[in-house]
């Protein structure tokens, strides 16, 4: 797993932006061979959505070929609703780039049949190939997606009770208001995500510090879905300074000194390359 400190949450989305852009680029993706993304809700990933879209607007990036599949969805609650994830979605991202609508899929959290709904979600990821980038954000604790404390960590996509601190959490969102958040949700599993080709994860601010420290700092651990992470061959956290407020000093310099050498290694990689010399393909996944 590799995490990455930045200064502030704006910095945090211009480096996943910029991250996910060079994947979809160096994807080289077509009509007959898109690249699939995975996408998360919430407040953490606005800033990595607006930057998104200055690059598609700056013609640096297109979703022309890329299909997305969304986490999650309230069970219930209006698809035209305001708080509903399938309003936040085109009103945060998909409205304001290139994506055909036919290439997004969100969980349809007013089908007739809940349980069919999961169950197709995920027969859709497969006829796909399977996700190649998950980008996540956690709740406070440490869910990834919907998956509350307690979520078995080999589940796949499925109805959800919300934890009640989620649904307080989310109160601020409906007028803060608890009794009118949706205790349901549908929502793709630990394994889902597990699943990707890579996933990365957007932890920002001091309410997210305890969960980041429990995730990266503890062992495995169902009460702290994003722990599973660490069974990931291919995981990266990106996170501002806020959020490392519980982490050991120690962590945060070790995480700090594997980016410096890895920022060490590429330079070079350049150098040679530009001196035209046989190099190998550096990246680290840990
Ligand atoms: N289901 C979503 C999660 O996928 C999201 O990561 C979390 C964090 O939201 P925020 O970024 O607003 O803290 O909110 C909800 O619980």
């Amino acid at each position: 797993m590799r995490l990455i400190i930045r200064d502030d949450s704006a910095a945090v989305g211009d480096y996943i932006a910029n991250y996910i852009c060079k994947r979809i680029n160096e994807f080289n993706p077509t009509a007959e061979k898109p690249f699939v993304l995975g996408l998360p809700t919430g407040s953490s990933p606005i800033a990595t959505y607006k930057a998104l879209i200055k690059l598609v607007k700056d013609d640096k990036l297109s979703f022309k070929n890329v299909i997305t599949f969304n986490m999650d969805e309230y069970v219930g609650l209006p698809r035209d609703h305001s708080e509903s994830y399938h309003t936040f979605m085109f009103r945060e991202f998909f409205s304001h780039i290139d994506i055909p609508p036919s290439q997004v899929n969100i969980l349809d959290g007013n089908a007739k049949d809940l349980i069919a709904e999961c169950n197709s979600y995920e027969q859709r990821i497969k006829s796909f190939g399977g996700i190649e980038l998950f980008l996540g954000g956690i709740g406070e604790d440490g869910h990834i997606a919907f998956n509350e404390p307690g979520s078995s960590l080999a589940s796949r996509t499925r109805i959800k009770t919300l934890a009640y601190d989620t649904i307080l959490a989310n109160a601020r969102f409906f007028e803060n208001d608890v009794s009118k958040v949706p205790r349901m949700a549908l929502t793709v599993g630990v394994a889902t995500v597990l699943d990707s080709r890579e996933v990365v994860v957007v932890v920002t601010g001091q309410r997210k510090a305890l969960a980041l420290s429990k995730a990266i700092e503890e062992g495995v651990n169902h009460l702290w879905t994003l722990s599973a992470l660490q069974m990931h061959p291919w995981a990266l956290i990106v996170t501002d300074e806020d959020a490392t407020a519980e982490l050991h000093v120690k962590t945060v310099k070790y995480f700090k000194s594997i980016e410096r050498v890895q920022d060490e290694v590429e330079a070079r990689q350049a150098e040679l390359r530009a001196h035209g010399e046989a190099t190998q393909q550096v990246g680290s996944m840990e």
